[in-house]
């Protein structure tokens, strides 16, 4: 078992991958232990700017970028492309690699203790292409994952080989192999989604929702259960721990008509992992993996989870107009 005084058990990870994923670590344990801090350190939710997408960004989130762009410069990483940067940044001419970072995924629940996390992507650089070797083929990239500031502190990856999970450990400052070949539960009684834009949603969401929230009365004839976090990482790491289904759709208000999330740094490497574990991951109908951005924050709508549930989802959207109305309960297609 091959070991770093970082990370324990690198056997997972590619040999020519692993001084990134060592900076990643270092900087994701420097993180934790400043969020475990909390107003010790500063006010880490207060405003401090506002970045390309519009988004207020918070002292934490231009924190962790500044943290993950320097520790990033000393590897192979040539081209860096953040949420908190307008454009794509050269951090090592001679670096072979292009990494897409979440810096800090959840920003609305830094100031209340709530779980955020760090979503990453790494593609093989296109020389002398920065915004190219970004707008391509989700499918094309070559690491995915996410570190989760939570009760346990991990980073969960794929490098197209399964799922593998590190728990960071206080006691002795490493990051501890947890799992090799993690898989989402097919089976699940938890879907996500933001119930407040319920008005905003097209027809085909709008069942969709309306059967579960049917529950035994409705065409499941069984009950689920809601959640929502408002931190993608948090979700995330409940469907893969349980199951599940996310939905972040497209909806009618002005700027989110391809929903909030962004493509390059966080549906795609989710996207990565979901299916690695032997979930889905669709934009509503189609697979995120064979799709690829047209510019660097551009947004996506995006479902994924228990695999059986996504592709429910496309049902839906596929039914005729007149057919999509919760009330025709008698969809036999969709019965549980
Ligand atoms: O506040 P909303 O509309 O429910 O959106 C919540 C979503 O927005 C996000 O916070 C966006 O990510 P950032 O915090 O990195 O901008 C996701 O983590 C989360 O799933
Ligand atoms: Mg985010
Ligand atoms: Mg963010």
């Amino acid at each position: 078992m091959s070991t770093t005084d970082v990370i324990d058990d690198t056997s997972h990870i590619p040999a020519e991958l692993l001084p990134v994923m060592e900076a990643l670590a270092l900087v994701g344990r420097s993180l934790c232990r400043t969020i475990k801090r909390g107003p010790l350190g500063g006010s880490l939710g207060a405003g401090v700017g506002e970045n390309l997408g519009g988004d207020q960004q918070k002292a934490l989130d231009v924190m962790a970028d500044d943290a993950f762009a320097e520790e990033l410069k000393s590897t192979a990483v040539r081209y860096y492309a953040s949420e908190e940067q307008d454009d794509v940044v050269e951090l090592n001419p001679d670096g072979r690699f292009a990494l897409a970072i979440d810096p800090l995924d959840g920003s609305s629940n830094i100031d209340v203790n709530v779980s955020i996390g760090t979503i990453f992507s790494i593609f093989e650089a296109k020389n002398g292409d920065p915004d190219g070797s970004f707008l391509r083929p989700a499918d094309e990239q070559l690491a995915g994952g996410y570190i989760i500031y939570g009760p346990q502190t991990y980073i969960v990856v794929t490098f197209g080989n399964g799922v593998q999970s590190y728990i960071y450990d206080p006691d002795t400052n490493a990051w501890k192999l947890v799992e090799t070949a993690h898989k989402v539960p097919p089976q699940a009684s938890e879907f996500a989604i933001n119930a407040s834009n319920y008005r905003h949603w097209s027809p085909a969401i709008r069942a969709y929702i309306d059967d579960m929230l049917a529950g035994e009365t409705g065409p499941h004839e069984r009950n689920f259960n809601m959640r929502w976090v408002a931190s993608l990482v948090a979700e995330t790491h409940r469907i893969m721990s349980r199951g599940g289904i996310f939905l972040y759709p497209g909806d009618e208000r002005k700027g989110y008509e391809r929903g909030r999330l962004r493509m390059v740094y966080e549906c795609a490497p989710i996207a990565f992992l979901i299916e690695q574990a032997g979930g889905k991951a669709t934009d509503g109908h189609d697979r995120i993996m064979t799709q690829q951005a047209r510019e660097l924050h551009a947004r996506t709508p995006f479902v994924f989870g228990s695999a059986e549930k996504v592709a429910r989802v496309a049902a839906y959207q596929d039914l005729p107009t007149d057919e999509v109305n919760a009330l025709f309960g008698n969809r036999g297609l969709f019965r549980a």
